[in-house]
């Protein structure tokens, strides 16, 4: 009966089964879908119980700002399976001192390396130019998908920052670093033995190791460290000189670790590596897959952005940054992208770490806050025709772009999203550069719609697929 009881701080939410409380109701491929329904019934914060784990959803952009600006609502979930990926070091699983400082560090040092600057944009059109020259000239007329060849591209940017080296667009070893860091972390295959544990915490002490993967789980996690990011930190190693400037962020990161070898574990530096990695590869490609799949359905919109290009830029030069304020229907498709495509539809989980008030509420430590982004970006109260397409609602009527802070990709408040200025100039850069000198259609009879990739459970990805891109 207890079990079945909502505490008296947050009475709404849908009923709980004894035990597992709501956690058979979700669809483990795709929960946001259950929370964005239960927003309708229960409205703008209410609570559910997935076995041992407490959570307070908030579906309201205000209620969810208001939340996420909490110092108290800072932490990050500390169920079985986070702490077996992330031991709770590195930056976006971290809390408390150490990811204050880290992240702190981590800002301070990534700009001035270049993030969000002018300073980097060369080096990003380095890399779309790579990836037109190896994937879209040579893919021209045939049917082409945009898999890891767009990662690769992406994730030379972040690793200029961090290790001042670049990766080959074809090559195959970076491409399977790539695949099985985001398989591990962000696949349903990766994690769902240990979603079990989550659920039942006392599951783990009368189950064997082998059942859960955990040998498994550990062993690939450190074979992708070893492959992926040792080499480059022991490169490092070998010719740092705690004397001069830093190279870059792992000559930053080690530095410091000569300063504070107590805050600065191995573990935690190779985390915090690890972390900008995944959160600055996946989230921008598969963005920039969902703008590709929208175009492609929208040949008006591709036609229309193409024109806004060459009435402002013209074919002569590369589109810059400088372009942006030129460009407003490119801005405004960008917005409608994350609007629509909506990668993260939860965000990212917080904690509560102490008791705190919101809404009106008193929330106690130690709850889940998650923020449903897809509750807001979905609904009819804040878009109209929510789940159609159409840039031209963030186009005032003097022909400005007009952000809508209800869109919310990058999330808000203390955690909002650590790489949102370099995300953002990657987008418009990408998309402006390459629309400038090709065109991209779907094979014939194909079309997409709004489906998902089943097997990416943190990230929505559309559903795997094909293009064509044509030269202009
Ligand atoms: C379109 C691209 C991106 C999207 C949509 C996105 C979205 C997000 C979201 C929703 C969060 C969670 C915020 C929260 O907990 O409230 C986050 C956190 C984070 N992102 Fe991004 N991100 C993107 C690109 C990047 C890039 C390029 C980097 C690399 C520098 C990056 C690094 C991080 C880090 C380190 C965190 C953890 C911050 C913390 O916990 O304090 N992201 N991002």
């Amino acid at each position: 009966w207890k079990s079945m009881t909502r505490p008296s701080w947050c009475p709404q939410g849908p009923p709980l089964l004894p035990w597992i409380g709501n956690a058979l109701s979700l669809d483990p491929a795709a929960p946001e879908s259950k929370y964005s329904e239960w927003a309708e019934q229960y409205g703008s914060m209410y609570y559910v119980k997935l076995g041992a784990v407490e959570q307070v959803v908030l579906t309201d952009p205000a209620l969810i700002r208001e939340a996420f600006s909490r110092p108290e609502v800072s932490g990050r979930p500390d169920t079985a399976s986070m702490v077996l990926i992330n031991n709770n070091n590195g930056l976006v699983m971290s809390e408390g001192e150490l990811w204050r400082e880290t992240r702190r560090f981590t800002l301070h040092h990534l700009r001035n390396f270049g993030m969000g600057k002018s300073q980097l944009e060369g080096y990003i059109q380095q890399q779309i130019a790579g990836f037109c020259e190896e994937i879209l000239k040579p893919g021209c007329g045939k049917e082409i998908s945009l898999e890891s060849s767009l990662n690769v591209a992406i994730v030379n940017i972040i690793w200029n920052l961090v290790a001042s080296e670049e990766l080959g667009i074809t090559d195959e070893k970076i491409k399977s670093v790539i695949n099985r860091i985001n398989r591990l972390n962000l696949s349903t295959d990766g994690l769902q033995a240990f979603a079990v544990l989550d659920l039942a915490p006392w599951v783990q002490k009368v189950t064997p190791d082998w059942l859960i993967n955990r040998e498994r789980f550990e062993k690939e996690f450190a074979d992708i460290m070893k492959e992926g990011f040792l080499p480059a930190l022991q490169r490092h190693r070998d010719s740092f000189d705690p004397g001069s400037e830093p190279r870059d962020y792992m000559d930053a990161m080690l530095l410091e670790q000569h300063r504070r070898p107590e805050l600065m574990t191995d573990h935690h530096l190779l985390m915090a590596i690890h972390d900008l990695f995944l959160a600055g590869n996946d989230t921008t490609a598969t963005t920039l897959r969902w703008a590709f799949c929208f175009l492609c359905q929208r040949p008006d919109v591709q036609r229309r952005l193409q024109a806004e290009l060459d009435a402002e830029v013209g074919r002569q030069r590369p589109p810059t940054l400088a372009d942006r304020q030129r460009l407003p229907f490119t801005e405004a498709f960008i917005l409608e992208t994350q609007r629509l495509g909506d990668i993260t539809p939860l965000l990212v989980p917080h904690r509560t770490v102490a008791p705190v008030s919101v809404g009106g509420r008193h929330l106690p430590a130690g709850v889940q806050v998650v923020g449903v982004g897809q509750a807001v970006h979905r609904s009819a109260r804040y878009f109209a025709e929510p789940l159609q397409f159409r840039p031209e609602r963030f186009i005032d009527s003097d022909g400005k772009f007009q952000p809508d802070k209800n869109v919310m990709p990058f999330s808000v408040g203390k955690r909002q999203c650590l790489g949102e200025s370099l995300a953002r100039n990657e987008l418009f850069l990408f998309l402006a550069c390459i629309l400038q000198n090709f065109s991209f259609r779907f094979p014939e009879g194909y079309h997409h719609h709004l489906e998902q990739d089943p097997d990416n459970v943190f990230i929505r990805s559309p559903k795997p697929f094909k293009l064509i891109p044509e030269r202009r």
